[in-house]
């Protein structure tokens, strides 16, 4: 994104002059609080709507899934079925793409839920469905925004876990919008911290931890610092825009 600016009919102005490079194979995090623009941010990169000013590049082509905060499954669909969407989309044949559904659910350990409806699983699971579908395409980038914002704090941790084990497996790029600190620091190796009122970017902070990451990592008190940085990064971000 280059010099982008994003006005809002009405004039709300929810991005400002904001430059970020995203590289192939990086777990980028979008983290500020609540208006600062992070999901204007994700959809303008997804192409769901236009710049006001400046430019969104993209080097080859982008082949983009995304997750929302909310799973949007066809609820009178089986979880195949809602796997199959994007191929549904792109006129393929089921019977052409079933090994990949089939994949894709068993990379979110969902093997055993091809043929069930949404309203049989929990809120994890169907999220894990979302991410079967966003993922079953093979996108070069999945967008993520605030996926696990409203599942509970240990499916949460899992959920996390599981996505890192998921990204290395598919090398896919990702950026992640969340206004969790702990969230952030566990997944990504780059943090955009955000300021609101004109949203922009505040600061990029490195995590220079190896993946993979898990519990060891979680309880450990380079993560510690690590969030203790992000989060006073966070408060003068919120500081700066108050
Ligand atoms: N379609 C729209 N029309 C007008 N204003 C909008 C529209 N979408 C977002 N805004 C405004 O743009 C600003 C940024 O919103 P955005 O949803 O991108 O922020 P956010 O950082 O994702 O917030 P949250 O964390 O609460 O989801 C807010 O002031 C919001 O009210």
């Amino acid at each position: 994104m280059d010099g982008v600016d994003k006005v809002f009919p009405g004039g709300i102005r929810a991005l400002h002059d904001m430059t970020l490079q995203v590289n192939e194979g990086d777990f980028v995090s979008l983290l500020g609080p609540s208006g600062c623009g992070k999901s204007t941010a994700l959809r303008l990169i997804a192409g769901l709507m236009q710049p006001t000013r400046g430019e969104i590049r993209w080097e080859g082509t982008a082949e983009i899934g995304v997750v929302f905060q909310e799973p949007t499954l066809m609820p009178w669909a089986t979880v195949e079925e809602n796997v199959y969407l994007p191929f549904r989309l792109k006129h393929r044949r089921f019977v052409q793409v079933a090994e990949d559904i089939r994949l894709a659910l068993r990379l979110v350990g969902l093997e055993g839920f091809a043929r069930a409806y949404p309203r049989e699983l929990s809120g994890g699971m169907k999220m894990r469905v979302s991410i079967a579908r966003a993922m079953v395409t093979r996108p070069k980038l999945i967008l993520m925004d605030e996926p696990f914002a409203a599942l509970d704090e240990i499916t949460r941790h899992k959920l996390n876990k599981d996505l890192l084990d998921l990204k290395e497996k598919i090398s896919s790029t990702v950026i992640f919008v969340t206004h969790s600190v702990f969230e952030s620091v566990f997944l990504s190796d780059r943090i955009v911290v955000m300021a609101a009122r004109p949203g922009r970017v505040f600061r990029e902070l490195a995590v220079p931890a190896p993946y993979p990451r898990g519990e060891e990592f979680r309880t450990s008190a380079d993560y510690a610092a690590l969030c203790r940085t992000a989060s006073d990064t966070l408060h003068h971000a919120m500081g700066e825009s108050a």
